[in-house]
């Protein structure tokens, strides 16, 4: 089922325009990969696609809803965003992740909100540090919080600008490895933007390559996953190890 379709969208800030004509449609249980050069785009598309920012052109559709036309309560439902930069507050794990509920309550929390918030912490490997502050965690348990705050809060498409940047190797593949289990078990469509091509070849079902505001190539990772196309998209020259599952780069 197509949970996300992203119809002709384009936006300049004041006269420099940043995303052309984009277009594609996604469905449930797929991991993307968003590739691109630095200023290519790829935080811009999140944040549009987030109703973040309202493009010029071209319209975004979350479960065939306009997102542009929701209210944030009511895209907070469907769209969870997870920007590059965590912010840390001086609350709890489990707190944090309860927040995720807010859009569905009235007063308080429910016991139902509760028992969400404790089963994202599980399913994400952090319940034993559900008490802990987040100012007191590391980066990839922090990221895997935020994974948990956004698989409570329901909704189905899943944005997370750059992840893995701030993690170790082993913190880096683990949070991949995670979200393509969620992808898989929650029927999630989840878009990675994501500077590291050996993960996103490892890791994502569908990749798309963006190049001065434009949709270079997209497609099943393993079929558009090639040297030109990243000697195109990165003027870098790089070997693809189909076995292996990594991108060798020859500076
Ligand atoms: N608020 C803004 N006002 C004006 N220009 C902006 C603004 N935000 C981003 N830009 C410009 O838009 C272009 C795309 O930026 P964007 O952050 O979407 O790229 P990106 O692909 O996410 O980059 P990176 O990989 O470095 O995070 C860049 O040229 C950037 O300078």
């Amino acid at each position: 089922m197509v949970t996300l379709k992203v119809s002709n969208v384009s936006l300049s800030y004041s006269s420099v325009k940043v995303l052309n004509n984009i277009t594609f449609s996604l469905e449930e249980n797929s991991v993307v990969s968003l590739l691109g050069p630095n200023g290519s785009g790829k935080t811009t598309l999140l944040k549009t696609i987030d109703g973040l920012l309202r493009p010029n052109n071209g319209s975004v559709y979350v479960n065939c809803k306009l997102v542009h036309k929701l209210s944030r309560k009511d895209v907070a439902k469907v769209l969870g965003y997870v920007p590059q930069k965590l912010e840390v507050s001086e609350l709890a794990a489990f707190e944090f992740v309860l927040t995720a509920r807010r859009p569905y309550v009235d007063f308080d929390y429910s016991k139902e909100d509760k028992r969400i918030a404790l089963d994202a912490l599980k399913e994400v490997g952090m319940l034993q540090f559900k008490d802990r502050l987040l100012t007191e965690l590391s980066g990839g348990q922090l990221q895997k919080i935020y994974i948990a705050r956004a698989l409570a809060s329901g909704a189905n498409v899943l944005l997370f600008d750059e992840p893995t940047s701030n993690l170790d190797p082993k913190a880096s593949s683990e949070a991949m490895r995670l979200l393509k289990r969620i992808s898989l078990l929650s029927n999630k469509t989840i878009i990675i933007s994501i500077h590291d091509l050996s993960l996103a070849y490892r890791y994502s079902d569908i990749s798309i390559f963006l190049k001065d505001g434009k949709i270079v190539a997209i497609g099943r990772t393993d079929e558009v996953f090639n040297a030109d196309i990243i000697k195109l998209v990165y003027e870098i020259d790089t070997e693809v190890d189909k076995n292996k599952k990594i991108v060798i780069f020859y500076y």
